[in-house]
């Protein structure tokens, strides 16, 4: 028997599967129906424990294919019920299995609806993730004593540059906890993807000619790596930018907006968000705990395009002179729906636009002279 116990003291009692090791970390929930698989090896949730409140995970197994990542930072999975016999034609082994390899810890049988409840009621809190030997009030104690890791970038960006080969735009991805779904965007696309460290210099980066930047999701307050925002400051003006979540935090933060925590964040796959461009509503995939603040966007150059429809969060923002746009939300979906994988078409055609203006631009000079 295992249990879950909450900073204030609550405490839920379970049975373990996969690993047996003990954890601390945030308590967050997520509501998407489907989709375990990429949530579990999302590198955004690295430091968390994850609370599903679909009532039955694991029912198809672990597939070869919906990986995010190779190596999932996620510190523990709280499920109502769990399948220990999966049943689909692309399950490779079991949540149960897959989790052990991976030493992270789950528990079953736990009133998911009563936890969400709380976590919505009173923010996410600090959790541990321990055998029911421990007694409650040592474990209260050492949660105490322990601070939450402020380093989650740097635990799951790539440590070496490394390259994924195509013959189109040259991409230099920043790497703060990526999704492998971003990736397999841009390989689609045939470009040519340089993905690097989180701490990578602007100079290094401008240095590898990228036709574009994006900037990845990533796990934690965007403000834990202040290297990046100086770095994203200086590209910005200089070459095509994209942000997806952490990234669109972090193009805001360098554009002199402000962030803050959120109550209990958006995690799940069927987040609205309307376009206040042309109006339209997008049902998105969505898993952050921070958000950009809508009012210290005023005294910045970014335009708001997007916002949730459920708290009117900040949701999309496009730099008003140089060509960088963000979204809060993940058009890579993995899990969820795909309205918005259009966002990297878009990112491309900004790219050709730039790339002809420029031409543009010094076939005049060559007239004039
Ligand atoms: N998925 C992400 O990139 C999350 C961004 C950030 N860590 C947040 O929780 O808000």
């Amino acid at each position: 028997m295992k249990q879950l116990v909450l900073e204030d003291g609550t405490t839920f009692v379970g049975q373990g599967f996969g690993s047996q090791r003990e954890t601390m970390g945030e308590i967050v929930f997520n509501t998407g129906m489907t989709g375990y698989q990429e949530v579990i090896s999302d590198p955004s949730y690295c430091g968390q424990i994850v609370t599903f409140t679909y009532p039955l995970v694991g029912n198809y197994g672990i597939n070869r294919d919906d990986f995010e990542t190779v190596d999932p930072a996620i510190l523990g999975v709280v499920v109502k019920e769990h399948c220990e016999q999966p049943s689909n034609f692309r399950s490779e082994e079991s949540l149960d299995e897959f989790l052990k390899a991976k030493r992270i810890p789950g528990i079953s049988g736990i009133d998911t609806r009563k936890l969400t409840k709380i976590i919505r009621k009173y923010g996410t809190m600090k959790a541990m993730l321990t055998s029911v030997d421990r007694p409650v009030n040592q474990v209260l104690e050492t949660m105490e004593a322990t601070p939450l890791a402020r380093d989650q970038v740097k635990q799951v960006s790539t440590i070496k540059p490394y390259v994924v080969p195509g013959r189109g735009y040259r991409i230099v991805l920043i790497d703060f906890g990526m999704k492998h779904g971003i990736l397999r965007e841009f390989t689609k696309r045939n470009c040519h993807v340089t993905v690097v460290p989180y701490h990578t210099s602007a100079e290094e980066i401008e240095r590898l000619r990228p036709d574009g930047i994006m900037l990845s999701n990533g796990p934690g307050d965007p403000k834990d790596v202040p290297e990046s925002i100086q770095t994203i400051a200086k590209l910005m003006g200089r070459i095509p930018i994209f942000g997806i979540c952490l990234g669109h935090q972090l193009i805001a933060l360098a554009s002199g907006a402000d962030t803050s925590k959120m109550k209990f964040g958006h995690r799940g796959a069927n987040q609205p968000v309307k376009d206040l461009r042309t109006g339209r509503t997008v049902i998105t995939s969505q898993n952050h705990g921070y958000a950009v603040n809508t009012e210290s966007l005023t005294t910045t150059n970014l335009s708001l395009t997007q916002v949730s429809l459920n708290d009117e969060t900040v949701e999309g923002l496009a730099h008003e002179s140089h060509n960088v746009f963000s979204v809060q939300y993940h058009p890579e979906s993995s899990p969820g729906p795909d309205d918005t994988s259009h966002l990297f078409d878009e990112f491309l055609e900004r790219i050709t636009n730039e790339q002809a203006k420029l031409k543009e631009g010094s076939s005049c000079l060559n007239v004039q002279i």
